[in-house]
């Protein structure tokens, strides 16, 4: 439907954010699929940019792209991948389960697993809940991609291994954010549903206990600082009695200052039989190095992110001299195939925006996703155009990773993905096109080229993955139709 609204409220927002320093623009999808802004002057500083700049806002916040993807998902990342084990004791024998029954769960927990759906163990779960579990209990790193069922393991652990009939904390979990560990406590809620007797209670700055209590829940869930007050300034919780300690989110919690310390500050008060369980989504050396600190004589299983490949994607570029001729370009592509939904990234929010606009006026149902939203809003957005409400997802950078269209045959970079020093970014531009052999449908890619420095990018980008990219002329409707089928 078109409609100047956007424009307007683009327009706006544009204009305000250069006259107020401290304002947040915040987006709320309506029901005629197009957006309302509402402005917020208490929130955080939303910072003005250029068009040449990448968003500064959307630098990668790890935390709030890691609750985005929970926020999401509704099921599992399948992966055909083999997990890889690296066992403590390489003589003890490797358990793997196919069946929850096999891991002679409590009849309450075996209820909640299936009352949350789940038939059978994920990929990493087939190995990772039988050391969990095991007696004695074993430490373990593990490591997969967001959405292949870690959190529901180590939460069907720890409620495994709490005794109700202690009225006192057993087992500590950390998470990097407040909003993470609500979503975890969310997990913990459903799956002990039919275990009412254990109980959980939130570590999280405002949680405001009074001074000499001792906690009765058996579970507590939190980020480090209050975790690590409660353990040691407060005495809430006494840690030479705790069995189970896990560190969730191990990648997003060392990317922000002192939680590394604070969780190894924890780690160090509890008893040395304590199971510790550590995850990450990634393993790069430093996440590696402080797994290491948190936990000794660890098991390690990691499973391997599914390759993604160009194979089965049909590359153009387009040649343009403005965003005006990119834009232009679009519309002619539009005109000549039929698109059912398509993603289009842009480099600055502003672009984002005023493309966003300008769609919107040719008719399109467009949604807009931009890193100034709240992680709530873009969940919303995500959703509305996963359930088909909208055609057309303009969004920036920030939103590129992590969130899995599949119904989406045709991406469009309106600007080419480059890191911040203006290199070709190769591994975004694979994962925005890219597709794993699973879902191997053929997909679409265009590239907008505006200067010479942007073609240079598309040549490197080429080059890179050896795949060629090919020229489209988008003034010639017939050439765009029947290069396209
Ligand atoms: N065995 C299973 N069978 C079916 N669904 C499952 C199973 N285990 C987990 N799930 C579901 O799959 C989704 C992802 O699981 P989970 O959140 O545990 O993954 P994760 O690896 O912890 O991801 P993240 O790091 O994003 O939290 C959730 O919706 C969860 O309910």
């Amino acid at each position: 439907m078109a409609t100047d609204s956007w424009a307007q409220a683009v327009d706006e927002q544009e204009a305000a954010a250069e006259s107020i320093g401290n304002l947040q623009i915040k987006e709320k999808p309506e029901e005629n699929g197009t957006a309302a802004y509402v402005t917020d002057s208490t929130s955080a500083a939303a910072k003005t940019e250029g068009d040449n700049n990448a968003d500064d806002d959307d630098k990668e916040d790890k935390a709030a792209q890691s609750l985005l993807n929970k926020m999401i998902r509704n099921n599992l990342v399948s992966n055909t991948n083999q997990v890889e084990v690296l066992q403590r004791d390489p003589n003890s024998p490797l358990y793997s389960v196919k069946s929850f029954e096999e891991l002679r769960l409590k009849p309450q927990l075996l209820h909640g697993v299936y009352g949350m759906g789940f038939n059978r163990p994920s990929k990493i779960q087939e190995t990772a809940l039988p050391m969990m579990l095991a007696e004695p209990p074993q430490n373990l790193i593990a490591q997969s991609q967001s959405g292949t069922g870690k959190t529901a393991a180590f939460v069907l652990a720890m409620l495994s291994h709490v005794d109700p009939n202690n009225k006192y904390p057993q087992c500590l979990c950390v998470s990097p954010t407040y909003e993470l560990a609500l979503q975890t406590g969310k997990v913990i809620e459903q799956m002990g549903k039919h275990y009412p007797e254990v109980k959980l209670v939130y570590a999280i700055r405002g949680n405001k206990l009074q001074r000499g209590m001792k906690l009765q829940e058996q579970i507590v869930i939190g980020t480090p600082g209050t975790m690590l007050d409660w353990c040691s300034k407060f005495k809430f919780i006494d840690p030479k009695k705790i069995k189970v300690f896990v560190l969730d989110e191990a990648d997003v919690m060392i990317a922000t200052q002192g939680h590394q310390d604070q969780s190894i500050r924890i780690q160090r008060m509890l008893p040395k039989n304590c199971q510790m369980l550590l995850f990450s989504a990634t393993f790069e050396e430093s996440v590696w190095n402080f797994a290491q600190r948190i936990v000794p004589d660890p098991n390690i299983i990691k499973l391997k992110r599914e390759e993604e490949t160009l194979d089965t994607i049909k590359q153009y570029y387009v040649l343009c001299n403005s965003k005006e001729e990119k834009f232009q370009a679009l519309c002619n592509i539009y005109g000549a195939i039929t698109i059912a939904q398509a993603m289009i990234f842009c480099h600055t929010r502003k672009t984002a925006g005023w493309l966003a606009g300008e769609l919107s006026r040719e008719g399109h149902q467009v949604a807009l996703l931009s890193g100034e939203m709240q992680v709530e809003q873009r969940a919303a957005v995500i959703e509305r155009f996963r359930d088909g409400k909208e055609k057309v997802l303009v969004t920036t950078n920030v939103c590129a990773r992590g969130i899995d269209v599949e119904q989406v045959s045709v991406v469009i970079n309106f600007d080419l993905p480059v890191d911040k020093d203006g290199n070709p970014d190769n591994e975004t531009y694979l994962h925005r096109i890219g597709r794993t052999g699973r879902f191997g449908k053929r997909g679409l890619a265009i590239n907008m080229v505006d200067s010479k420095m942007s073609m240079q990018i598309l040549n490197r980008i080429q080059e890179h993955f050896n795949k060629k990219i090919e020229k489209l002329d988008t003034d010639d409707l017939d050439e765009i139709e029947k290069k396209m089928y």
